[in-house]
């Protein structure tokens, strides 16, 4: 059983900083809807009485993030003085505990700010198990019995698509493979797709430029923003569509841009460039509204895919049902943790449906390809019409930044869940005591933070 022993685990102390960078000034990670974001996190770290440390982090969009890094102060009091090998060895138990507290749980239940406050912390505590193993992430994942794994999950609410039982079951009927599978994830790595391309602020000109060094890098499959003018979407995807060749893969992205028919009838003027997807071209809480999409878009061979903002595993289940989602998007800081992520890989091989990561933001690329190489080791077993989200933005800021080559993410190799910031990024980047934040407001480059924002510091 590789539950730590209980020695020097107590949790002693949980740190939580709001970390931002300025990515709105050069349109960076912008869309339809988030028209200016500055890529940040809530970043936790968790320390044990002997000093062993776990980091952790949710993505934010700038404004806001003081409010998770308040809500991760609000949940310490379930955390402090736990020892970390039990919360591993019931961690089913202590994830609803902390999802399911009889007054914070009005917040949500399960979703909004108290669920990101929720990712952060239990994957803080996931990496921490991983060093504690001296693996990744995935590693871990992949040597955990059927049992082991499971043990990790809350099923309520699911179990009318499955069980744990057959979660077991449908694990266990994997196994015989997965020596070879690790093999080849450990040699080849896993494809990926970039959105550096599109970004809805980009020039046309940069745009071109992206689409030359992408392709140069080796990429196949490049995702563009589309959602705000119809006829830019038309220039801007006819111009991505010339560069890239009709042998590669287009896919789109509204990022909720739309009702429903006007989804419709948006992507049946885009469907002769042939995107392979839409993404989130409704209300990410739409089930229905995605599944008529889904029905619409079929005959032109686009599908739908959607789950960066989908709040919980109980949505994901509907959508997963409906057949609203053709590529399930799951997002590491988003839902509750591996823990619940886990069982979203599950539902989504029961009922067939392709997953493929959402990585656009601070860490996801880090987080998100140890997720996707269990499920090839473990899960699904294929990487037919699966992709990695790549963005290639503040991997400099980690110690144990995601390697990609060739368009394919390479096996990570250092222990735990590649979410550790370096103390200069901290330093710098803190909002909004950090040097550069610090300059930046001395500079008029952004506005210093007013009196209601300082909440936090
Ligand atoms: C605001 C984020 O950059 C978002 O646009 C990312 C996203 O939708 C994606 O990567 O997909
Ligand atoms: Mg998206």
């Amino acid at each position: 059983m590789p539950f730590p022993s209980k020695n020097g685990l107590k949790i002693t102390q949980i740190d939580v900083n709001d970390v931002r960078f300025p990515t709105s000034l050069g349109g960076h990670g912008s869309d339809a809807l988030h028209t200016d974001p500055n890529y940040s996190c809530a970043y936790v770290t968790t320390t044990t009485e002997n000093g062993k440390q776990g980091f952790g982090l949710t993505f934010t969009c700038g404004r806001g993030t003081e409010i998770v890094v308040l809500t991760v102060r609000a949940m310490k009091k379930f955390i402090l003085g736990r020892n970390a090998a039990e919360i591993f060895a019931d961690f089913a138990g202590f994830w609803r505990a902390i999802t399911n507290d009889s007054q914070m749980r009005w917040l949500g239940p399960e979703k909004g700010v108290v669920h990101l406050a929720v990712a952060a912390i239990l994957n803080s505590l996931w990496d921490l198990w991983a060093r504690l193993e001296n693996k990744p992430l995935w590693r871990l994942l992949v040597d955990l019995t059927p049992e082991e794994l499971v043990s990790t999950i809350d099923f309520r609410y699911i179990t009318d698509v499955i069980t744990k039982d057959e979660a077991i079951k449908l694990l266990k009927d994997k196994l015989a493979r997965k020596d070879e599978k690790v093999k080849e994830l450990s040699e080849k790595g896993y494809p990926a797709y970039t959105t550096q391309v599109g970004w809805m602020g980009y020039s046309d000109a940069l745009v071109k430029e992206l689409c030359n060094k992408y392709l140069d890098l080796g990429f196949q499959h490049f995702k563009v923003k589309v959602g705000l003018n119809l006829e830019d979407d038309i220039r801007r995807c006819t111009a991505v569509r010339k560069y890239i060749g009709d042998d590669k893969v287009l896919m789109v992205d509204a990022n909720q841009a739309w009702s429903v028919g006007e989804a419709i009838e948006w992507m049946k003027k885009l469907a002769p460039l042939k995107p392979m997807w839409i993404e989130e071209p409704t209300s990410p809480d739409d089930v229905l509204g995605h599944a008529a999409i889904s029905k619409a878009l079929r005959p032109y061979g686009i599908g739908v895919a959607t789950g960066e903002m989908c709040a919980n595993r109980v949505m994901f289940k509907q959508f997963l049902q409906s057949g609203g989602m053709q590529y399930c998007q799951i997002d590491s800081a988003r839902i509750g943790g591996v823990n619940e992520i886990l069982s979203v890989y599950l539902m989504a091989e029961k009922l067939k449906v392709k997953v493929c990561p959402h990585a656009g933001g601070v860490g996801l690329c880090e987080m998100v390809q140890h997720l996707q190489f269990w499920d090839y080791a473990c899960v699904s077993g294929t990487m037919e019409g699966r992709l990695i989200e790549y963005v290639d933005q503040q991997h400099e800021h980690f110690y144990d930044p995601c390697v990609v080559e060739n368009a394919r993410y390479l096996a990570p190799k250092l222990p735990g869940y590649s979410t550790k910031m370096l103390p200069e990024t901290l330093k710098k980047f803190s909002y909004p005591k950090g040097s550069e934040w610090q300059h930046m407001f001395k500079e008029g480059i952004f506005p210093r933070p007013d009196e209601a924002e300082l909440v936090n510091v």
